[in-house]
């Protein structure tokens, strides 16, 4: 494409040279992916700077740079205020707005983003529909999958693997929307069609200055909602009406909105909720009828997962008996409220509550059955919120009968001064820190009994453990069917 033509997507730029003449074959934002005709655009990033990489950009062949400043190179370069949110619409241009024609769906909120896609898609899928998915745990087009780097990958990630899912005949595109990524512009040029809010709570203030901020970072996705091409499709906001923060988000889109919930009036309720310690049933009532759900999906935080991705579902027409059976088959989400090696006497659960809200729910939920103990192994991510850490140990310990505090992904920080921010304030003393992971989890297998829970909090389907900048292999799952496996022999 010609670069006149990619860059006619943008408001504003500048240039010193003439650049009519000049043909693009890709776009990159690394300088070791250009290749002969690239446009190289520069990114100052949260660690390095991509205009320090315009040399190797030009020696691999770029035909043109687009930039913040001048550089000193013998391609055409064009100068734009802020790179990283030109690249959100030369991207969309490139891969000539793939979300236009592609039904997309996007889902924000604190937790439960993750599992409301995977209902989704297996919605879509119950109704033979191909789904495409962009979230946390991978990227996947049909059955096949492919590894991702953020829940939310920069634009023109999204902007390729869109024309791709187009390409391989994907009917629905469903994707995690995270704040970082609303506050970052990676998803300006996305046309969503349904817009999904889950709910909000305490997570990422390390980035966000404070709670309002980070609202005001989920409520873009619903800002931006039918007002990206004006193609007259008709768009939806589905809202949580027993989350406070719905009202705030609600005055940020003028488009249908559906709502769903369990306490206040919706238009898409669970009533009679039957909450079992291995099956959840509910009536739904929507606008188009009622129909009685059952699902081997634990918890009430699981009935408003079901409600948010059922409330899209049925927005974008599918009928309430394909919801219901493809609720009804789905038999969890990996690393999600997962039991490891179901057949011993007491039970292991390994889920990925890593906030303060998540972990709250999770205990509650095992709490309503335990039977005898409750163990928690739990830790925080480095390099991240630090005021959830204190927050999240109170909670372990409120609902625990015992406690092992223990290295989640301690990234650059001092995992010893990440577990005295947890354990600092702690009153009671019915804990123990144990810093490797692996010894913490071996340590609470081994002592429990018959009828006793033990929870692995934090890293759910996470197959690494991030210690400095390196990733070591490391899998809850399989570290806790060792410990079992261990116990069993000793
Ligand atoms: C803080 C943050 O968001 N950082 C993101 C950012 O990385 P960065 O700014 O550090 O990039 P950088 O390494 O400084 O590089 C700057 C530029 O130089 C270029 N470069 C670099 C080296 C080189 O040799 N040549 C070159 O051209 C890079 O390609 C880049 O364009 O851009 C990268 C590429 O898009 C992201 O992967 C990375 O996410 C990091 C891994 C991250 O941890 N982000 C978190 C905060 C995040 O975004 N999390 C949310 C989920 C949160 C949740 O819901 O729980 C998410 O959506 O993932
Ligand atoms: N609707 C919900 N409300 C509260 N907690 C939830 C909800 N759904 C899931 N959880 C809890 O949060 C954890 C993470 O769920 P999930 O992965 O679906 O959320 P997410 O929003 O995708 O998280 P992330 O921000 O890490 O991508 C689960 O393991 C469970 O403990
Ligand atoms: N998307 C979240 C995941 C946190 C998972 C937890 N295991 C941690 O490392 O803190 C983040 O990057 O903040
Ligand atoms: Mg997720």
């Amino acid at each position: 494409m010609r670069l006149s033509e990619i860059l006619a997507a943008l408001p504003f730029y500048e240039s010193a040279v003439a650049f009519d003449s000049v043909e693009i074959s890709n776009i990159e934002v690394d300088s070791r992916r250009v290749t002969r005709g690239s446009l190289f655009v520069c990114i100052n990033g949260f660690t390095l700077d991509g205009h320090d990489f315009v040399d190797q950009a030009v020696e691999n062949g770029a035909s043109a740079i687009l930039a913040e400043r001048k550089l000193d190179v013998p391609v055409p370069t064009i100068i734009v205020a802020d790179s990283s949110r030109a690249i959100a619409m030369i991207a969309a241009k490139f891969y000539d707005y793939p979300t236009a024609s592609l039904p997309l769906i996007g889902v924000t909120g604190t937790n439960g983003k993750t599992t409301i896609s995977y209902l989704l898609e297996s919605i879509f899928n119950e109704y033979e529909l191909k789904t495409g998915v962009i979230g946390t745990i991978q990227m996947k087009i049909g059955q096949d999958a492919f590894p991702v780097n953020n829940t939310t990958p920069d634009a023109l990630f999204l902007q390729r693997t869109f024309r791709e899912m187009i390409e391989k005949d994907v009917d629905k595109a469903i994707m995690e929307v995270s704040s970082h990524a609303l506050d970052m512009g990676r998803v300006y040029g996305c046309d969503f069609d349904i817009a999904i809010f889950t709910n909000l709570s305490q997570d990422h203030l390390d980035y966000h200055k404070d709670m309002d901020d980070y609202l005001h970072a989920k409520s873009l996705l619903f800002a931006q909602l039918g007002n990206t091409y004006n193609n007259n499709k008709k768009k939806y906001a589905i809202l949580n009406v027993d989350d406070p923060s719905s009202r705030i988000i609600q005055r940020s889109t003028a488009q249908h909105i559906v709502s769903y919930g369990c306490e206040n009036s919706a238009q898409v309720m669970a009533t009679n909720i039957k909450l079992e310690v291995n099956r959840t049933s509910f009536t739904m009532e929507t606008p188009v009828g009622s129909i009685e759900i059952s699902s081997r999906l634990i918890g009430k935080f699981n009935v408003y997962n079901m409600l948010a991705a059922s409330a899209a579902a049925i927005s974008a027409g599918i009928p309430l008996v394909t919801i219901k059976n493809a609720l009804k088959r789905i038999g969890g989400v990996r690393g999600r409220f997962e039991p490891v090696d179901g057949s011993k006497p007491y039970a292991v659960i390994v889920d990925y509550a890593h906030t303060p809200d998540s972990l709250e729910n999770v205990l509650q939920t095992i709490k309503g059955f335990a039977e005898r103990k409750v163990y928690v192994v739990v830790g925080c991510g480095g390099d991240r919120d630090r005021t959830k850490r204190p927050l999240m140990a109170g909670i372990a310990m409120q609902y625990a009968d015992h406690v092992i505090f223990t290295s989640d992904n301690p990234r650059t920080e001092d995992p010893t001064l990440i577990l005295e921010d947890m354990t600092g304030e702690l009153q009671e003393n019915h804990y123990e820190v144990i810093e490797g992971r692996r010894d913490a989890i071996f340590h609470a297998v081994s002592l429990a009994e018959k009828d006793d829970i033990v929870l692995i909090a934090g890293k759910g389907h996470e197959t690494y453990q991030e210690i400095g900048h390196h990733r070591y292999d490391f899998d809850d799952r399989e570290v806790a069917r060792e410990a079992i496996k261990a116990k069993e022999q000793s």
